[in-house]
């Protein structure tokens, strides 16, 4: 069984400016860029992590923002796979 995200990792995550959904165990965070360009540039980037950490957002793009939702869809809720993909996407969104 995955263990799920501790307290320190949720913290983390929350420091960094992911919320919490209210109606499941995930969070979420909006990534904005000055162009759409940019921002699907940064979705190709994350994707090609996504599938090194074999971990994969849900998420949305209109125009200029990107919306991510991160969870484990196998453990149904939060783990260390969530924050690693958060912190590669906060990383990736710098670059
Ligand atoms: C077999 C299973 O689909 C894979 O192990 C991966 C693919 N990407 C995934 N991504 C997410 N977010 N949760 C998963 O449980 C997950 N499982």
């Amino acid at each position: 069984m995955t263990e799920m995200l501790d307290e320190a990792g949720r913290t983390t995550l929350k420091a960094a400016g992911w919320e919490a959904e209210p109606d499941r165990d995930a969070v979420t965070k909006t990534f904005r860029f000055p162009s759409f360009v940019e921002a699907f540039g940064f979705m190709t980037r994350c994707a090609i992590w996504a599938e090194k950490l074999n971990h994969h957002p849900e998420w949305s793009n209109s125009y200029r923002s990107v919306t991510v939702t991160l969870t484990s869809h196998d453990a149904k809720g939060l783990t260390a796979r969530d924050a690693t993909l958060a912190a590669r996407m906060d990383k990736l969104a710098e670059s």
